[in-house]
């Protein structure tokens, strides 16, 4: 959004106020003259810390070198009051007014030296208006004893009309909703809207009459008119707008309207908010996701590894972790053997002697090691296809895939000479004895189980520490 304010320079040529160059005739019996202003009218005239400022303080002193005038300030608080001085005859002058009616009772004044647009301002949000005759219903803010109000009561009475202090003033009320519209110079206004940052206010149209700027004095004074017309008259363009330049300050002012970008900020950082704490409730649910699934991972892991343990435990014997008496009635049941296994298989019971002696004398514990020791002698005589398991107690069985009976009853023999040069766990000897039967054609592993049992039994009677096969073999 802008606010824009243009304005030209100054219209103070607009007619030919320098035709005369002529040189005023300096003389040095002036009376001083005492002057007022108006104290707030930037930029034509105010008073800061008792000083005279702005372009007619300009004016004064080029008239002053330029005729020898002098001239003394008599500050004052509001135009109205500088009005009541000069109409009193209690100051003699003042540089900047326009001309009206009922100035004229009490004042004389010199020709035009300075032109300058009025125009009216509203808020942003009224229509433009082209001109005073458009305002209608509004009420129009105008400061008291200036001019444009003796033209607005004279040329347009049924105005609402707020009569306030000065042109600032006015300007606030428009601000504040006092009034809808202003009417005052385009300078000045321009001047107050950069002071005040008044930037909700805009100018609305222009407002005939313009100003049509003058010198001033009591009527006493009328005899300096002449000498006060040609030196301002004679004045070079040079000087009109080195003062233009110094006091008026109209510019356009930029304003960038910020509530648009505030709330495209505050939306987007909203949406960036709710993004970031998306992302980490994502986060926080992914590492929950990722624990549980470790967690998960960790419990499949003890899981096999327990089915593991207990494949291990329901097939093997815990003690000497030979395969236990289930597992091997698995394997002796038809439909886990091929062909090839029923060919030249052998059983071979194997059966501790007088071991409940071991136990009775040495312990059970040493009875467990002695049981144990047996085992490993088991495993590493047998190959690796054959089948060492724990029948039970002290009492295992081999089933082997060699020629029968001879190679069974070598492998028999080498596992009670392996027994014999093994050291157990108790100073008494530890032998075994064997059963040995070779599975028929057709013949059921029950029945040759049972045949291998028989010749185990053989073997005991026949004092231990020895080999029987089943004769019942072909
Ligand atoms: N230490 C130990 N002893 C066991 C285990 N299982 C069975 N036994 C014992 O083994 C012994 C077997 O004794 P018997 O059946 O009389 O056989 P034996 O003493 O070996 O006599 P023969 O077989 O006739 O030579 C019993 O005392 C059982 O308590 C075991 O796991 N550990």
């Amino acid at each position: 959004m802008r606010l824009c304010f243009f304005a030209g320079l100054l219209s103070c040529t607009q007619q030919s106020l320098a035709q005369s160059q002529k040189d005023t005739v300096i003389a040095t019996d002036w009376p001083v003259l005492t002057y007022c202003i108006d104290p707030d009218w930037l930029p034509y005239e105010a008073i800061e810390k008792g000083q005279h400022i702005g372009m007619s303080s300009g004016y004064l002193q080029r008239l002053k070198q330029r005729t020898g005038l002098e001239f003394r300030l008599r500050p004052t608080n509001s135009w109205s009051e500088t009005l009541q001085l000069l109409r009193e005859g209690s100051c003699d002058l003042t540089p900047m007014l326009n001309q009206s009616e009922n100035r004229q009772d009490f004042l004389v004044f010199s020709d035009v030296y300075l032109y300058a647009p009025n125009v009216l301002v509203s808020s942003r949000e009224e229509p433009f208006l082209q001109g005073l005759e458009h305002i209608g219903e509004r009420r129009l803010a105008i400061p008291k004893d200036y001019r444009l109000l003796e033209y607005v009561q004279r040329h347009f009475p049924a105005l609402d009309v707020l009569e306030v202090e000065s042109e600032k003033d006015g300007l606030m009320a428009v601000a504040d909703g006092r009034a809808e519209v202003f009417v005052g110079s385009l300078y000045s206004v321009n001047a107050y809207v950069q002071q005040q940052a008044l930037l909700e206010l805009k100018i609305n149209g222009w407002a005939w009459p313009q100003d049509e700027l003058r010198m001033a004095v009591i009527p006493k004074h009328a005899n300096l008119l002449p000498v006060i017309n040609d030196a301002l008259l004679s004045l070079p363009e040079a000087d009109h707008l080195a003062i233009q330049q110094q006091w008026n300050n109209v510019r356009v002012i930029e304003s960038y309207n910020y509530t648009l970008t505030w709330r495209v900020a505050l939306i987007t950082l909203v949406i960036i908010l709710i993004l970031v704490a998306w992302n980490l409730m994502i986060r926080r649910y992914s590492l929950k996701l990722e624990t549980k699934s470790n967690q998960l991972e960790a419990l499949k892991a003890e899981l096999q590894d327990s089915n593991l343990e207990l494949e291990f435990l329901s097939n093997h014997d815990p003690l000497t972790k030979l395969y236990n008496r289930h597992f091997f009635n698995t394997r002796m049941q038809p439909d886990n053997r091929n062909t090839n296994e029923n060919q030249h298989c052998s059983l071979i019971l194997i059966d501790i002697d007088h071991f409940k002696e071991i136990n009775d004398e040495y312990g059970h514990s040493a009875g467990d090691k002695v049981l144990q020791t047996l085992s490993a002698v088991l495993k590493q005589c047998v190959r690796e296809q054959d089948i060492v398991a724990r029948w039970g107690g002290e009492e295992f069985v081999i089933m082997s895939q060699q020629d029968c009976p001879e190679d069974a009853q070598v492998l028999a023999s080498r596992i009670a000479e392996r027994i014999r040069s093994t050291s157990f766990s108790v100073a008494k000897a530890v032998t075994c004895s064997f059963g040995i039967a070779c599975l028929k054609q057709q013949e059921s592993m029950i029945s040759c189980f049972e045949r291998a049992d028989i010749a185990l039994y053989q073997a005991k009677a026949k004092g231990r520490d020895c080999i029987c096969i089943s004769e019942e073999h072909t």
